[in-house]
């Protein structure tokens, strides 16, 4: 097994869909810690991006390397959709089920997916089938199962865009508390507010395209181009 999965990188990476370019090319590398955040307009490619990274999308041309083999790459990294995914079982079997895919005893996969429920407030509830939990307890059963098997790199796609202030909040706090413990987060969000708490580098998507890669601070207090600019003016970007 190698120490890490990471960098990985897209060299001139395109994705198209008939002859639509939806993004790309992109020259693009993510290693090291942290948080990264992509931001960008309705359509911009924020969602694509991530499914290339994770998998889920080809590249037409071009190509996405990662730094370990596709069957290590694939297990040591997770993704959590803007809808919670929840399978037809009890919640601790939900955030169980990573653990005994990965040839885990059913009994420590339980016990261990037992202690995510207490981490994140569940109780009781996470006893009963998920189909019944709110929106924020199935997100917040969707982040325990993506978090339970450590995952080396975490994928989020506007994980909190249906969700009230607080279960905002619970979300955040897990994604913090699994970027402390080394996962490198990369995730897409609308939500300004959120990129300043969370982010220690912003991607700036518009058309396909990363316009404008920069710490936080540099992004929102001096942004290099003038749609980054508009984008974060409020104006709109046509
Ligand atoms: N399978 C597909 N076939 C055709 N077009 C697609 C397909 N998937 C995505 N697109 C188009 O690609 C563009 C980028 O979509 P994507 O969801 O990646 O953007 P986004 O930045 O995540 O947008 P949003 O912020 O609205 O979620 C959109 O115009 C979308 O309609």
């Amino acid at each position: 097994m190698v120490e890490t999965i990471l960098p990985v990188e897209l060299n001139g990476a395109v994705v198209r869909k008939g002859e639509k370019i939806i993004i790309g090319p992109l020259d693009l590398s993510i290693g090291g810690t942290g948080c990264s955040i992509l931001i960008g307009p309705n359509g911009a490619g924020k969602t694509t991006l991530l499914r290339l990274l994770h998998g889920l999308e080809r590249a037409n041309s071009g190509a996405v390397k990662w730094s370990a083999r596709k069957n290590e790459v694939f297990s040591r990294q997770s993704f959590v959709f803007q809808s919670p995914v929840v399978l037809r079982r009890s919640g601790v079997e939900n955030i169980a089920y990573p653990l005994i895919v990965r040839g885990v005893a059913r009994k420590m996969a339980r016990a261990e997916a037992e202690k995510w429920i207490d981490e994140i407030g569940l109780g009781d509830v996470g006893r009963y089938d998920a189909h019944v939990l709110s929106g924020g307890e199935k997100q917040k059963l969707a982040m325990a199962r993506a978090l339970i098997t450590k995952p080396e790199v975490l994928f989020l796609d506007e994980p909190t865009a249906n969700l009230d202030g607080a279960s905002t909040l619970e979300i955040e706090r897990l994604i913090l508390s699994a970027r402390d413990k080394g996962t490198r987060i990369i995730m897409a969000t609308h939500d300004f507010g959120q990129a300043r708490r969370l982010a220690d580098d912003i991607l700036f998507m518009h058309r396909g395209r990363i316009h404008e890669r920069a710490s936080t601070e540099d992004f929102f207090d001096e942004p290099k181009t003038e749609e980054a600019n508009k984008f974060i003016r409020g104006d709109l970007l046509l």
